[in-house]
């Protein structure tokens, strides 16, 4: 049945206030209900961002932001698609760590789907409580290393909100298709079990088997009320990142974003570079500060790379090298984690500074979650080295970059070609107005996962994500390496989302994994597909 008067303004989906028309107010019920104006959904995004411009904190426009989500789903995201550069800093990195660090103080009405130890055997019977039938997105985390930030428990619900509001956002996924899900296992994180706010299951994390068989039954269920979803794993602690991945990677259309889309992402960026360095990728030597799952996931990507350019599995691994908290990643070393073992080289272990200065590498890329790791020192070597170092600083939020835009352009004396995880504003350094990049997953895995739905993959293996990269890659034009950048400005999203996804899911039907008929005209059947905020 149609919803009418004040049912109609309390559903988010439905409600558009002022902007219904006089004979829409005198139809559905709503005279009176509205002050007299009638007003253009322009006039109400102006509003919002008159509002949102007033607020002395980000955290308070996150909060405004949010309630408009739930009041006026569409006028959220038209907000969000038309100021994409103001907004996405507010619904995403670094606002959205804050948020998380503060969701169960800041929590007003709740969104998406929580799984709890309690719902052990009872997964399947409660996602039917979940109103929707057609889901084809779902971004889960347990929240043990949200950016990083570390452990935030439940709190961490805030990551894959914001990541599917992206989805929506970036690449135009219809927000009903869209389901964020925190497995709640506990947390170990004392703060939070000590705070009688805290919203989350209020015990030590569930780990071991009974950890695996609780998110093996959430997928199970998932395959079977929703068998076309897409399932992102996303801020996992790096051993469950890995063992997840490699347990459900060959079995169930899924990935691990901070593996496999930061991989696309960093690929995308060194690719780009090459046209400001003129050296090619394949000659290129990439040293990574941090050997958890952002750096690996890139480094094997980029292994797939090489070899696709026809170097030895042997020689593309001796193009990159690891430092991490421990010093060089070197053979000898007894310490490390089956994902290190490929790039533990025969060398002698050192600390960073020593090893840049044997190793010589062109490129730099940290993911470490340790902020200030490139000093003054680091990015000297690497300009003393290199004419243009390519420094990438991928640790989210802002607060634990390994070095500020503004430290890469003045230590390398303007350089140094940087790209970070968080934006950074526009930097003046001589003269010079260099725009840094922002190099993170979501200029790829809102398109990845578009063409990937668009084609009903059954997997996503590496070709796709190669593929994404090289598109990406080739929709940086001059213009934005010009200006420093080695990624397209965010204004641009929605047409390079759709641009990746043509050729996701091109892969896919040419690789056979697609279980869908392809259309006869693939753009034309996105562009139909594509959530579009007007009212
Ligand atoms: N930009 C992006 O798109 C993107 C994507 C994924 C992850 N990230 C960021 O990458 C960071 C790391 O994520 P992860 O999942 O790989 O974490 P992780 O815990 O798996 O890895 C961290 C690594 O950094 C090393 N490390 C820590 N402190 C160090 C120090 N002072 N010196 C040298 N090495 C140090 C550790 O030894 C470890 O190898 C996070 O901040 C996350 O936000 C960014
Ligand atoms: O969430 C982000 O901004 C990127 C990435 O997935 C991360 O975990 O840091
Ligand atoms: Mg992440």
């Amino acid at each position: 049945m149609q919803k009418r008067c004040l049912a109609i303004l309390e559903d988010g989906t439905l409600n558009k206030s002022v902007s219904f028309s006089k004979e829409e107010r005198e139809k559905l019920g709503l005279r009176g209900l509205l002050p007299y104006s009638v007003e253009t959904q322009d006039t109400q995004v102006q509003r919002v961002m008159d509002g949102i411009r007033r607020k002395g904190f980000d955290i308070e426009r996150y909060i405004l932001l949010s309630s408009l989500q739930e009041r006026d789903e569409r006028l959220f995201y038209k907000v969000a698609i038309d100021h994409i550069e103001e907004i996405m800093p507010l619904i995403y990195t670094p606002t959205v760590g804050q948020a998380s660090k503060e969701f169960s103080h800041i929590f007003r009405s709740p969104k998406g789907f929580y799984i709890t130890p309690d719902d052990k055997g009872d997964i399947e019977t409660i996602l039917e409580n979940w109103p929707e039938n057609d889901i084809r997105i779902i971004v889960i985390t347990d929240g043990q290393r949200i950016l990083g930030l570390g452990d935030l428990g439940a709190n961490g619900m805030g990551i894959p909100i914001g990541k599917l509001a992206l989805y929506t956002a970036c690449a135009g996924i219809p927000p009903h298709q869209a389901l964020p899900v925190m497995l709640d296992v506990g947390t170990n994180n004392e703060e939070l079990l000590s705070d009688p706010l805290y919203l989350g299951y209020p015990h030590k994390r569930l780990e071991g088997q009974a950890y695996l068989e609780l998110v093996e039954e959430f997928v199970q269920a998932v395959q079977k009320k929703y068998p076309r979803a897409l399932i992102q794993f996303e801020d996992f602690l790096t051993p469950n990142a890995y063992g997840l991945l490699n347990t459900y990677r060959d079995r169930i259309l899924s990935f691990n974003d901070d593996i496999q889309g930061t991989a696309a992402v960093a690929l995308a960026g060194v690719y780009a570079s090459s046209r400001i360095t003129g050296r090619s990728f394949v000659d290129s030597k990439v040293m990574f500060l941090g050997a958890g799952s952002a750096a690996t996931g890139i480094a094997d990507l980029m292994v797939a790379a090489f070899v696709n350019e026809g170097l030895s599995l042997e020689e593309a691994r001796k193009r990159l090298w690891f430092v991490d908290s421990e010093g060089l990643v070197v053979a000898s070393r007894t310490d490390l984690r089956s994902h290190n073992l490929p790039y533990a080289h025969e060398a002698i272990q050192s600390n960073f500074i020593d090893a840049i200065d044997s190793v010589q590498p062109h490129i730099l890329i940290g993911a470490t979650g340790a902020p200030g790791t490139f000093t003054q020192e680091v990015i000297e070597r690497m300009s003393v080295l290199n004419e243009h170092p390519v420094i990438f600083a991928l640790s989210n939020p802002t607060s634990k970059a390994e070095c500020t835009a503004e430290q890469a352009y003045t230590w390398s004396n303007g350089k140094a070609i940087f790209s970070s995880g968080s934006p950074f504003g526009n930097v003046n350094y001589n003269g010079k107005v260099f725009r840094p990049g922002q190099g993170n997953n979501a200029y790829i895995f809102p398109g990845l996962g578009l063409g990937a739905i668009i084609a009903n993959a059954s997997i996503i293996p590496d070709e796709l994500f190669l593929v994404a990269a090289k598109t990406l890659a080739q929709l940086v034009t001059d213009e934005n390496l010009q200006e420093g950048a080695l990624y397209p400005r965010l204004t641009e999203i929605r047409r390079l989302s759709i641009e990746i996804a043509i050729a996701v899911a091109e892969k896919a039907y040419k690789m056979k994994i697609a279980r869908d008929e392809k259309p006869s005209n693939l753009k034309k059947y996105i562009e139909e597909y594509i959530y579009h905020p007007n009212y």
